[in-house]
Formats: C-alpha cells, structure tokens, sequence
C-alpha cells in the first residue's frame, strides 16, 4: 500500500534534539490524508517536515514512500515529494505566473497543459488577476499563496506545507484548507505544520509537537 513513514525520527542539530519521536512508533500517512502538525515555536514541526522531505539526514531512524528509503532531497523531489517552506522559496524578478510555470516546463510538462495548470493553480488560491505581477509587487500572503500555487500546479505525490495560513486572512485560510484537502482528494499524502487552530481541526488527523516529542491530539484513521 502507498505511504508516507516515519520511523523512530530523531534530529540533532548539535547537542540539541530538536525532534525524537520513539514514543511514537511509526508515523504513517496515506494518500487521500491530510495530517496537521501542530505545537508551540521551536517544537519541530519544519524540522519533522524537512526530515519527511528527504532535506535534512534523521539523526537516528528512517523515511520511507512507498517502501523506498528516503535519503536526499534530490530524491526526494524525483518521487515527487513536493515543499513548500516557510519563506516562500520564489523568485523574487519573476511574475507569479512565471514562478508556477516555469518548474512545470522544467519537469517537461507540455507548454499548453503547463500554461493550464498554472492559470488553475492561481485560480484555485485567488490570485487569477495577479498573474503578471512580480513577486516583489505582492503582499507577503499574495506571495505565500503563489508559493501554494506552484505546489498544487506541480500534482505531488507528497506535499508538505509549512506554516501554509500563517500571513492569510480567515477567508484566505479557508480557500487554502480547502485546497489542500482538494490534494488530498485527488490522491496526494498531505502534512501541514500550522498554529492556527481553525486550520488544523479541518484535518484528517493532528499530531502535537512539544519541544521535539510527539502526541497525537487526534490520530489518523487507519
Ligand atoms: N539549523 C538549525 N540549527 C540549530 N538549531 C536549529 C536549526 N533549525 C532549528 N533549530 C532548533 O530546533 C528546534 C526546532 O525548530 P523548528 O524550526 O523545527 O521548530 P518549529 O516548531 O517549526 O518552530 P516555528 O513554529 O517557530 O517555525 C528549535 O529549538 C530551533 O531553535
């Protein structure tokens, strides 16, 4: 069966355990889910998220999509597990139309079906008329949306989101929830660190960080 594991993850960053869930056993997240990360600043929640991503070497314990190792991000990204930081990660000269487009023709998606997929994926996070602005033109939150553009235009397998509502009004937050779970729907494993309450109990399941050990506040189904 497709999934996304977590096995016995435990990150250092020097002396400092920034993330240790043995008490956990495996955590496992299927397609069609959507997983919140929840917990204080300085919980490990971008670290659990970077780990998942392939970015960051566990200190102890293992990764695994579908039965392979994760070992790198470049790997990572080639099984089409997708982030989406905390900054938004875009390029600031380009037009928020070029930042969701130009990864798709990259990957050797067709320029009409590219230019499709990008007009949606604006559409979908509201910013259809800002398509031609720079990204230096945009508000912070215009900026997080086109960043949730891109990720949703590329189709995922995995796709974690970092903070996703964090600069969104509640309107805003309630489009971008309702994206990620239209991930979900369409077959992606979905994880979303976030310290919005309102956006974490529209979740399938909430796993609560607190300095590094996890809890789960409402587990997934199995
Ligand atoms: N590169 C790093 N080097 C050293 N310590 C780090 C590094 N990155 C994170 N940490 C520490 O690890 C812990 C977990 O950080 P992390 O960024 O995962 O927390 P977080 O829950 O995502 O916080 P926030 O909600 O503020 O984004 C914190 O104590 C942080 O200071």
């Amino acid at each position: 069966m497709s999934e996304l594991v977590a096995r016995d993850l435990k990150v250092r960053y020097g002396e400092h355990v920034a993330l240790d869930l043995a008490s956990l056993g495996d955590l496992v997240v299927r397609p069609g889910q959507l997983l919140a990360v929840t917990g204080p600043s300085g919980a490990g929640k971008s670290t659990l998220l970077w780990a998942l991503a392939g970015a960051l070497r566990p200190t102890r314990g293992e990764v695994g999509l579908d039965g392979t190792f994760i070992t790198a991000r470049e790997q990572a990204a080639r099984l089409d597990v997708s982030i989406v930081p905390q900054g938004n990660g875009l390029a600031s000269s380009l037009t928020a139309t070029e930042n969701v487009l130009v990864p798709l023709l990259s990957a050797g998606v067709e320029p009409a079906e590219a230019a499709a997929r990008s007009d949606q994926a604006l559409a979908l996070v509201g910013l259809e008329e800002s398509g031609n602005h720079l990204i230096e033109e945009l508000s912070g939150g215009q900026q997080q949306r086109v960043a949730l553009a891109r990720a949703f235009a590329a189709q995922a397998r995995v796709l974690l989101a970092d903070e996703p509502t964090s600069d969104l009004d509640a309107a805003n937050r309630e489009r971008i929830v309702t994206a990620l779970r239209a991930e979900a729907w369409r077959g992606a494993i979905v994880v979303m660190a976030t310290h919005d309450p309102q956006a974490a109990e529209q979740t399938d399941g909430e796993l609560h960080l607190d300095e590094g050990t996890g809890t789960w506040t409402r587990p997934l189904p199995a």
